[in-house]
């Protein structure tokens, strides 16, 4: 499988075969007024993965999903969807794809179930007599059954979260596009997401989704992909983009200076950085970077293996958002 490392980390390109896309875009871009929304995207989501689209508030996750998915025309670039481009290609390439976006639109009058029922009726892969079942097995899987007679209008954000979930798994999908497929819900509910995104990876379905959060990308995703201000900085296997970057230990000590002079001497890479000490172990062990600290009395906190890759790149990114966190 390749892997691409566009700006942020380094990963090695793989020498194997590219693997067939369930979707891509090229040179994608949307403007709105004076607005860069998305810019030279260049996705690719490989068929059978569980892609995770990573980014900071504003940075265009929702856009590319609605233009792979035809509800907004790009500015420029294209996008193929199961084969299809779009949004041309819609009317053949939707019906294999389940989505949960933003405002499903939902009527706030209606039960749950009344209104996947009406979302059912317009399913073209499910005849009329099959319609009340998967409504049912649908509300199931998703752990809605309790609560689908109620009106939509007094569901909680997380129900209805359940409820678009429901929507986008009526029939079986080739492709599962979920944006911030979590948002809004509890604990459970967030694992309960996570089992579905596994139930549908493991019977062979693309799930592309996004979420706010590396841990949770890193629990379900086999793929990442990482947007900035309407630009993706990195994509590939999420392993490979973890991976990626030299190994190296933190070591916390008030003696930082003494530190790093002890290890250059040793001939180990150190540097001193806000976090700590940063060693690089592409030549040397822990065992022997400690010991040489210790050997030249250096007083030592704490040492732990530094984040690498992904890791890094999305720390870097995230500490640029006010909130100190990616948005939604
Ligand atoms: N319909 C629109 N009209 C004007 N500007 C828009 C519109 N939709 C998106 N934008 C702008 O495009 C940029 C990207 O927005 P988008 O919603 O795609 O980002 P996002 O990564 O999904 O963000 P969030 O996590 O906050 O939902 C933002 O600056 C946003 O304000």
């Amino acid at each position: 499988m390749t892997s691409t490392a566009l700006t942020g980390v380094d990963v090695p390109s793989g020498a194997s075969t590219p693997a067939a896309l369930a979707a891509s875009t090229r040179g994608l871009r949307k403007t709105y007024g004076h607005t860069v929304a998305v810019d030279h995207v260049d996705l690719d989501v490989p068929e059978g993965s569980v892609l995770g689209m990573l980014g900071p508030n504003g940075s265009g996750k929702t856009t590319t999903i609605r233009m792979l998915l035809g509800l907004v025309r790009p500015t420029a670039g294209k996008v193929e969807l199961l084969g299809q481009p779009m949004p041309d290609g819609a009317g053949h390439a939707l019906p294999d794809v389940g989505a949960l976006v933003e405002s499903p639109g939902f009527h706030p009058f209606l039960s749950g179930r009344d209104n996947l029922l009406r979302m059912a009726a317009a399913e073209p892969r499910l005849a009329t007599s099959d319609i009340p079942g998967a409504v049912d097995t649908s509300l199931e899987r998703v752990g809605l059954s309790g609560a689908a007679r109620r009106r939509y209008r007094g569901y909680s954000l997380g129900m209805k979260q359940r409820l678009g979930l429901a929507g986008a798994l009526l029939v079986p999908r080739r492709m599962v596009v979920l944006d911030e497929p979590t948002n809004g819900l509890d604990p459970a509910g967030t694992r309960e997401v996570r089992t579905i995104i596994g139930e549908l990876n493991a019977s062979g379905v693309t799930v592309l989704v996004s979420s706010h959060l590396l841990a949770e990308v890193e629990a379900t995703c086999t793929h990442v992909a990482v947007l900035h201000s309407g630009s993706v900085v990195a994509q590939g296997e999420l392993a490979e983009l973890l991976e990626s970057g030299s190994p190296a230990l933190m070591v916390s000590t008030p003696d930082g200076p003494d530190a790093v002079d002890a290890l250059r001497q040793g001939r180990i890479p150190a540097r001193l950085t806000p976090e700590g000490v940063r060693v690089d172990l592409t030549a040397t062990t822990p065992p022997d970077a400690i010991a040489a600290l210790v050997h030249a009395g250096v007083r030592i906190q704490e040492a732990r293996r530094a984040r690498t890759g992904l890791e890094d790149l999305f720390a870097r990114l995230t500490q640029q958002e006010p909130e100190g966190e990616v948005g939604s």
